[in-house]
This record gives C-alpha cells, structure tokens and sequence, in this order.
C-alpha cells in the first residue's frame, strides 16, 4: 500500500487499482526507456532529464525525431493499442508530444516510442516553452560529399569508366546521405506504414537491383536534400513567431536598493522592481509608469503604428518602443509572463491545433500513398508479365513512379501555410488560437458586435441632468454618484465622473449590488436607492407615460438613461452618450464590401441603439439584451450561418464562446481575453476583423494553390512516366521542386 501511495502521487491524482499497478511495475523492468515515472516504491531521476511528469492525467514528452505528419501517423499507430490513452496530441512544430490519458502505463508508451526510433523525453508541460529552441541537426558536409560522390558516379557511368569505380563512389554517396532515409523507412514499414520514407527507400532499393546505382546513389542523395531544405523552411515558419521575443532587449537598467543604476538580465527583474527607459530604447517588461512621460510605439503588438501618450499611471508593454521621452517604471509581470510572452505562447499552441485543410491532406496522404504504391507495383510487373514487356523498362518506370508519387509536398506545405499565416496575423496585433479560426475566417457571413467599447470607445460622458422628485438636486447628484463611483460600468463611470467634475463628495455606501442588464442598488444613510435603467425604473413600478416620452426623445439622439430611483418614485434622471470610434465606421464598409452581415447586440436601450447603427452603418440592431439573451441570438444565426462575435466586456462571454468565431476586443494587458477568445485583437481597432478575414482568404488560396499544383505535376509526370521516358532524376526534381515551391508560396504569407 506504502508502494501504491507513492506511486500514484508521483503519475496521477488518480487512484490506481493495485492490479494495474503491479502490471506496470513489472512491466518497467523491460522498458530501455530511461526514465519513467512509474518506479515502484519512488520516482528517481535517473539521467540528467527531468522526471517525466503526467500532470493529472497527461504526460508531456519531447521527440525529437518527430518533425513531420507520416511520423505523427507512424506514432499514432504504435501507441493505438495502449489501454488507457484518452487522446494524443501531436505539436509537429514543436516537436511535443501531449498523452492524455486515464493511468495509462507510461511506461509501455515510452518503450513503444523508444521501438520506432522516436526517443520520448518527459518533459514538463509549462517547459514546453523552451523547447523550441531545437533546431534540426542538418549535416550539410557529409550530404555535400554524398552530392559529389553521386554526381561522380553518374559522370563516370556515363562516360563508361570502370564499372567498379561507379559503384565504389554510389555505395558510399548512398551510406553518407541515405542511411537514416533507410533506417526510418525500414521502421515505418515494420509497422505498416508507408510513408515517404518507405517509398524512398523502396525505389532506391529496386533501383540498386536492376543495378542502376548512380541513379540510387542520386536519388537517395537528392530526397535528402530536399529533406533538409524542408526542415529549414518548416523552421523558418517557426521562428518567425518565435523572433517576436527578440524584440524584447535582454537586459534593463533597474534601480538597487542603495539608488544605483544597474544593468540586469531581464530574466533576473523582479515584480516591483523600477526600470529606467531612455529615449529610442524598447521596453523590456511590462509594468506601470511612475514618473515621467513619453510617446510609445506599440505597433509590435497591437499592429498600430501610431504612437500613443502615456504618462504616470500607464502601463506599459514589453516589447514596444519608447519614442521620445524617458521614465521610470514598475514592473508588473516577470519576463516570462509578459503580455508579449503569452503572445507568443498562445501562437504557438495555436500551431498544435490543426486546421481542416491539414486533416484533410493527412488523410487524403494515408490512402493516396498506399494506392500509388500498388499501382506503381503493377506498372512494375503486368505489362512484362502479361502483355510481354521488358522487365527492365517498367520496373524502371514503376520505381519512377514511387519518386514521383511521394506526397511530400502536400503534407509539408500546408503546416507551412498555417503558421506563417498564424505569423503573420500576430505582427498585425491579431492573436489566432488555432489554424482552424484562420481558415474558418473566410467563410464568416455574419458579425454579431457589442455595442459599448466594440462600436464605441465606451468611454461615455454625461450629457444632461434633471432633478424630477421633490428632492435638492445636489442631494439626487450626491446620492447618484456615491452608487456610479462603486461599479464600473461605462454608464457609472460616466456619472461619477461628472460629479467629482462638480467637486460632489461621495457618501457612505452599504450593502452594494450591481444589477446585472439595470445598474445598481445600495443602502445610503439607511434608505435604499437604485441607479438604473428603464427596466429597473418599471421593475420597481415608478415608471410613468411622461417619464417615458422623456427618456425616448433623449434615447433617440443617442443618449442612454438611468434614474436615481427611491421612495417608489424616481428622483433624478442622468443622460450619458458615448462617441463612436472613426475606425469602426470604416471597418463596417469593409465588411459590407467584404459581404458579411453585420448585427449590433447590446444591453443598451434600442432606441440609442439604432442611432449608433445609423452613424456606423450596421444591418440589424437587438437592444435590451442579457448576457443570455446575447447567448440565444448567436446560438440561432449559427444554425444557419458562420457566425463571428467581437466582444469586450463579461456580459459577452458566452455569445463570444457560442459564436464559431469569438473576438475579444483590447486584449491587450488583460488575461483572459488572450487565453480565452478564439481570436483576440490586441488593440480596440475593428478594422483587424476585415484584415483578418482577408488573411483567411489569402491563406486558403495558398492551401488550395499549393494542393492543386502538386497534383497537378504528379499528374503530368504520371502520364509522362507511362507514355514515355522520365527518368528518376526527372522525378527526383520534381518532387523537391514542387515541395520547395509550395513551401515558398506558403511562406509568402509571411511578407503579407
Ligand atoms: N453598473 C451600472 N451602472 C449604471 N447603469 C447600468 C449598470 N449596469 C447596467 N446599467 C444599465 O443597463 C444597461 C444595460 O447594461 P449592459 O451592461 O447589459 O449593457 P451595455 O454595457 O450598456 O452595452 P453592451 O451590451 O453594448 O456592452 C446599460 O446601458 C445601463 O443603462
Ligand atoms: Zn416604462
């Protein structure tokens, strides 16, 4: 039982049974994985890598043999047969492996990975930011010698030098570049897999047996290369994301304690620590201005390249430029928890999650591969077996075949596409949290907005105040604004303001409550009193005819009511009216013309609402909505349309979580938005939606650019390799010309 405890503590909060748990203490002994944490009695580090941890129920493990889809198959083939596997999760890009699961034996896991040559090494699951360090070990000598070599055997075979020669230099041209081609061919085909690499291997083989060992020699020697090539260009679309840290300096002048000046590692900065900026510098952690004031350049994460203002009291960003004036500032977040480094963290998760153009390729490449591999076959041996053909001829053709049919190119280059689209949305200050949003952007047809602080700055001011009970007005003024100063609620705000403006001081305040879609209530010197809207003024039964038309002609030049309401009648009326934003005028145009709906959800009263529409151009407006009533309207466009809400505020988070694609509004400095909206705008710009669709739309042109010109050339090359002569250079070529061009097209998304 004393075994039993310390088991379960160290693999999983759950209970195993004793049974399971003896199974895979046995089973540990077998494994040569060289860590696992299912010891016996304890867990014991045994090498210089972690503990392998499964957090609850998943275990996160690196692979750094992992970096394309036919392994991602490969793996998810040899692990199918583990009980207890809830879901794997495969991050190419990160090369990181995520098994969810229910006391799976860990360590059968990792002996089945250690089998296909796919080294597991547990890692911790917030260590995952660090791994994308790992580039791939590319041996550009041994393959350059490999080149010469092959190169060499191909010039002597054709000027006809001594056969022994030829294949001296091709034995060794395939042994320096094709050995690992080989050796993950071989494992693939173990398995039942055939992947790239068991084509590969499968044509150089055949072409070694009818003896064409130059053309061997530089077939091995060229998919190498294009192996390379590819997992550069895959790192490039990596890095590219990962480079946005690099705008963050390494180090910061901080203040010490006896009141010097002292360079630090940024990493090495505490919270509360001050932080001395100069003119031109950039700002290296995220915090709050203490004294002086400047003009800051954020365009690194919100896209916007104008400048803004800001002075004592301001928070500044990790990441963005310092124009003109110098301070000092405390700082708020240590530098891996900047606003800028869960930018990138998000992005990168993002990669993990696959869009529907990438399943559909990886499934398209399960049966494609197999079906060419068997007609190739058959090309091989009907036509000399049945209608008299010459073996040698259409073996050749056959192994010509498998070159050209590898599905190389399809697989790789939509992964590329995504990310650099992920990339390049982010340096616009539009954060995805899923290739499937980018791709899903274009087919948007409807756009539910909130109206305060999405349309609007959200920023109301108080324009007009009556006193209509029997009470002095300073008195209706003080009571009002002593609720407004306890919410923060724009309406509130807008209040309270305008009575600290008046020098009205607050009274004591008890028993608050906010009223959720109405305002507000609370005790003030024992009576109670409500600030509210219509509804609340007839929910307490004090609305009346003429109260009514007055609050309708204010409501229909813009302005949003509430009324100080006690004694059963209401003693105050305060106008507040919020000014729209100039760009969400421009990014309704771009809408329309883009031929998405839009439709205005909000809480306010809907004769206000419909002004606000008017001056932006919105289709539809609902007004007077609950947090739930914004909840049903998108729940009902979305049955029949693709649906996109942009939010900002709380009572929008379940029509943003409903919508098929949720957009939170000045995501910037605040949390949740980042880890919870499926797209987040780091600004309150509306013109990042119309981008952001046009970012879909050219990313799924490129997708289906790149689908379509490779099989295009494979068709091609299929008849040719049938009608007439190609060899398997020719192949060779084309394949890694169509992989290196659509992985280019898909990069280009990186410029845009
Ligand atoms: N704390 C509050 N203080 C003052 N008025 C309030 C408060 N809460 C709600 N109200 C009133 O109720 C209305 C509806 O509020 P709600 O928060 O649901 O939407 P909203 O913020 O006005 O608009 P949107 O849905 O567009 O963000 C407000 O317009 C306001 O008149
Ligand atoms: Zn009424």
């Amino acid at each position: 039982m004393g075994e039993h405890k310390a088991h379960s503590s160290c693999c999983s909060q759950q209970p195993h049974t004793a049974h399971h748990h003896d199974e895979m203490s046995h089973e540990h002994q077998h494994t040569p994985a060289k860590h696992s944490c299912c010891h016996g009695s304890a867990p014991i580090a045994m090498t210089d890598s972690p503990i392998p941890v499964s957090n609850g129920t998943q275990a996160v493990y690196r692979i750094n043999n992992m970096d394309c889809p036919t392994e991602e198959a490969l793996i998810r083939k040899k692990l199918a047969n583990i009980k207890g596997i809830v879901e794997l999760e495969f991050n190419l890009m990160q090369r990181i492996l995520t098994v969810h699961h229910q006391q799976a034996p860990l360590a059968d896991i990792e002996a089945a990975l250690m089998a296909i040559d796919m080294a597991p090494e547990a890692i911790l699951p917030n260590e995952s930011d660090n791994v994308a360090d790992f580039r791939p070990v590319i041996k550009w000598k041994q393959l350059a010698i490999a080149g010469i070599m092959a190169l060499g055997a191909e010039i002597v075979h054709f000027m006809s030098g001594p056969a022994g020669l030829v294949l001296l230099l091709a034995i060794v041209a395939i042994l320096l570049g094709g050995l690992g081609t080989y050796k993950k061919g071989w494992i693939a085909l173990k398995n039942f897999n055939l992947n790239m690499n068991a084509l590969m291997s499968f044509a150089v083989t055949g072409a070694i047996l009818i003896g064409q060992w130059p053309e061997a020699a530089m077939v091995m020697v060229l998919f190498t290369l294009a192996e390379a090539i590819e997992a550069k260009s895959m790192d490039r679309a990596r890095n590219a994301i990962k480079n946005l840290l690099s705008l963050t300096p390494e180090t910061a002048t901080v203040l010490q304690s006896d009141g010097s000046w002292v360079e630090m590692d940024i990493k090495e900065v505490l919270i509360g620590s001050t932080i001395r900026v100069k003119p031109g510098e950039r700002i290296a952690l995220d915090g709050k201005i203490i004294a002086g004031q400047s003009t800051i350049n954020q365009a690194p994460i919100t896209g916007e390249s104008l400048p803004i203002e800001k002075m004592t009291g301001d928070t500044v960003f990790a990441g963005t430029i310092n124009e003109s004036g110098s301070f000092e500032y405390k700082v708020t977040a240590l530098a891996a928890q900047s606003t800028l480094a869960r930018i990138i963290k998000a992005v990168e998760s993002a990669q993990g999650s696959k869009a529907q153009t990438q399943r559909f390729v990886d499934r398209f490449a399960k049966v494609y591969t197999p079906i060419v591999f068997i007609i190739a076959l058959g090309i091989g041996i009907v036509p000399p077996l049945l209608f008299g053909g010459m073996w040698f001829d259409w073996i050749y053709k056959g192994l010509v075949l498998l070159v050209i049919a590898c599905p190389c190119a399809l697989v790789i280059s939509t992964p590329v596409t995504i990310v650099s689209g992920l990339a390049a949305a982010t340096r616009y200050g539009i954060l995805i949290k899923g290739g499937m949003y980018l791709e899903q952007g274009r087919k948007l047809s409807v756009l539910a907005l909130d109206k305060t602080g999405t349309i609007t700055y959200g920023k109301p001011q108080q324009t007009l105040f009556l006193a209509l009970g029997t009470l002095d007005e300073l008195e209706i003024k003080a009571i009002a604004s002593s609720l407004a100063a306890r919410s923060d609620h724009p309406v509130s705000k807008a209040i309270a303001l305008a009575a600290k403006e008046q020098n009205i001081a607050p009274l004591n305040v008890s028993n608050f409550t906010a009223v959720l879609g109405q305002g507000t209530r609370g005790e003030i010197n024992g009576a109670l009193w409500f600030l509210g809207n219509h509804r609340m003024a007839e929910e307490l039964g004090a609305c009346s005819n003429e109260l009514e038309k007055t609050i309708e002609g204010l409501e229909r030049q813009g302005n949003t009511v509430v009324m100080l309401i006690g004694n059963q009648a209401v003693q105050g009326l305060f106008a507040v009216a919020d000014t729209v934003k100039e760009t969400s005028i421009e990014a309704i145009a771009q809408l329309k013309s883009l031929g998405i709906k839009t439709i205005m959800l909000t809480g306010d009263n809907a004769h206000t609402a419909s002004v606000i529409a008017a001056q932006v151009g919105i289709d539809q407006v609902k007004g007077n909505l609950l947090p739930e009533d914004k909840l049903a309207v998108v729940s009902e466009l979305t049955t029949s349309d693709v649906v996109g809400m942009v939010g900002d505020g709380i009572n929008d988070a379940p029509a943003l979580a409903k919508a098929d694609i949720g957009f939170a509004m000045g995501a910037m400095g605040t949390d949740t938005a980042i880890e919870t909206a499926d797209v987040a705008l780091m600004d309150d710009d509306l013109c990042k939606i119309p981008q952001f669709i046009r970012l879909s739309q050219s990313t799924f042109s490129i997708l289906v650019q790149n689908i379509a010109f490779a099989l295009v050339i494979k068709t091609i090359f299929f008849v040719l390799t049938f009608l007439g002569d190609t060899t398997m250079w020719m192949a060779v070529f084309a394949d890694i010309g169509t992989s290196l061009l659509v992985v280019a097209n898909g990069l280009r998304l990186l410029k845009k």
